[in-house]
């Protein structure tokens, strides 16, 4: 483990421009693996703990991506003509093409000439980032030297891969080590245009290192959450609880919302290390059942969890009839539920997704498992954008419920702030508001009815009234007549002229 004294001096210079006087971290022994972050002071949930800057930034590129943006902003441009003019084989804007950056990325890309300069080559593109370590300052490449780096046997593709693209890629052993080596810190610490990484479904377009944040550890249920500066691609690091002071600051490196086994592949395949925290050793995730699936047998109506072992295809148990299923015969319920879901998922209606997951999905999978989760995000995120072609009744009432639905879960398994929890809450808030809203105005509309249907009835017995002594009148005048009283017998008829 390389000094946490070191880093701590490296970092100070990378944050110079931004860093707190009094920060709330330190660099410490971390009890769960090498260095980490840990609490000066104690910390309130919702409170910044630190702001990184990215010390590489590049585009992803990866082979499925469209290729038109800016190398330097990183905005996109328009579909053609967006190649740098100088045979870099980079695409840049107009405006940043003047830019220093990009004067230092072209002349070093140039030298090395590229096969096809005017042809946008997502090799070449995403081999920026790493590049760009060429030319940091020595403190900055120090910086990257002192972060963690898993070499597997893979870490030098990249750089063998890229350089079939140019006509004279350097050979210099010190040029392609450090090009390596950024490679796997980056793999170890990085963000590749992936939401596997975010604590929160939160989108990340591209390829970067935050180096403060490289040093904090996982956990898979963390004390802190992150946001992106979209302006400055700042990373902002929160408090999801109150942490005391010496605690260790926790990030997660995956999904929050993904089951036990899928975390420990992912842990394990992409990052290096089994997670032993107290949400992986439990096999209901603290009563969350993520990956819960109904019993094989009809009668049962207990749910089934993996075994705790560390293996990728463990055994599952049925919590209620202690039968056992193997992983292949739980995989393939899994299977059929993530199939029909995600078919309604990418359906175009809203309408029939909602319906699917409130009418049908409960026969077959577990309000619980990830699936089931997953979806309801996406709904929620679809009637952020508009209601499509769900009525203002149906989605009201489909945010209040998925997003207490989701806001439990997090509960559950003891999830503090998180990006998408105060999204829920502010969703929940708005929604109880309006309903509030309109209960009140309903309210206000059943006294006015009120008010008026009295006014009606006193109306009415005005009406009453008058008509019986209009009746009384109409009474007592034709027994006058009949009695022959002239007074007030009603005048007769003119007689005609007599001619
Ligand atoms: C981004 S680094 C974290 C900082 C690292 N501890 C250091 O000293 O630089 C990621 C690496 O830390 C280790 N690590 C992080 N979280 C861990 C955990 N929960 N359990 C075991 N190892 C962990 C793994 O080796 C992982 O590849």
């Amino acid at each position: 483990m390389i000094c946490p004294k070191r880093t701590s001096e490296l970092l100070d210079l990378h944050l110079a421009p931004f860093k707190d006087k009094d920060p709330a971290w330190e660099i410490g022994v971390s009890k769960i693996a090498g260095r980490g972050v840990m609490a000066t002071r104690s910390l309130k949930r919702g409170e910044i703990i630190f702001k990184d800057s990215p010390l590489l930034i590049g585009l992803a590129a990866h082979e499925e991506d469209a290729l038109n943006a800016c190398t330097v902003c990183l905005k996109e441009l328009p579909d053609t003509k967006f190649m740098c003019r100088q045979g870099c084989g980079l695409p840049v804007c107009p405006l940043c093409a003047k830019k220093k950056q990009h004067k230092t990325d072209c002349d070093m890309f140039k030298s090395w000439g590229p096969n096809e300069p005017e042809v946008a080559n997502s090799v070449i593109i995403r081999l920026l980032c790493i590049a760009r370590a060429i030319n940091l300052t020595k403190d900055q490449r120090d910086l990257i030297y002192c972060l963690q780096a898993n070499l597997d046997n893979n870490h030098r593709t990249e750089v063998r891969n890229a350089a079939k693209c140019f006509k004279n890629f350097p050979t210099d052993k010190k040029l392609i080590e450090i090009m390596n080596r950024t490679v796997a810190v980056m793999r170890t610490n990085g963000f590749d245009k992936t939401t596997d990484r975010t604590n929160d479904n939160q989108e990340f377009n591209y390829r970067a290192l935050y180096p403060l944040f490289g040093v904090m550890n996982h956990d898979c249920i963390p004390n802190s959450y992150y946001t992106f500066d979209e302006k400055t691609n700042h990373m902002v690091v929160r408090a999801a609880v109150d942490i005391p002071e010496g605690f260790e600051i926790t990030t997660t490196y995956t999904k929050l919302f993904t089951g036990n086994i899928a975390r420990h592949l992912f842990l394990k395949m992409k990052k290096g290390f089994t997670c032993k925290c107290p949400r992986c050793s439990d096999p209901t995730e603290k009563g969350a059942f993520i990956s819960g699936l109904y019993c094989r047998d009809t009668n049962c109506t207990g749910l089934v969890v993996p075994e705790i072992t560390g293996l990728p295809h463990p055994n599952w148990n049925c919590l209620e009839c202690k039968q056992k299923s193997t992983h292949a015969q739980m995989m393939k319920s899994q299977d059929f539920a993530s199939g029909a879901i995600n078919a309604k998922s990418n359906s175009n209606s809203l309408k029939t997704l909602v319906q699917y997951l409130n009418e049908k999905c409960a026969s077959f999978i577990p309000d619980s498992n990830y699936v089931v989760i997953d979806a309801k995000i996406t709904v929620l995120q679809r009637l952020q954008v508009g209601r499509e072609d769900c009525s203002e009744e149906l989605a009201a009432n489909t945010r209040l419920r998925y997003s207490r639905d989701i806001t439990q879960v997090m509960d559950k398994l003891g999830l503090g702030d998180s990006l998408l929890r105060t999204q829920w809450e502010e969703l929940l808030r708005r929604e109880e508001e309006r309903r509030a809203k309109r209960q009140a105005e309903e309210a206000e509309k059943q006294r006015k009815l009120a008010e008026l249907q009295a006014k009606a009835a006193e109306a009415d017995k005005i009406l009453a009234a008058f008509e019986a002594e209009q009746a009384a009148e109409a009474a007592a005048g034709t027994s006058a007549s009949s009695a022959g009283d002239p007074a007030t017998a009603p005048a007769p008829p003119p007689l005609a002229e007599s001619v």
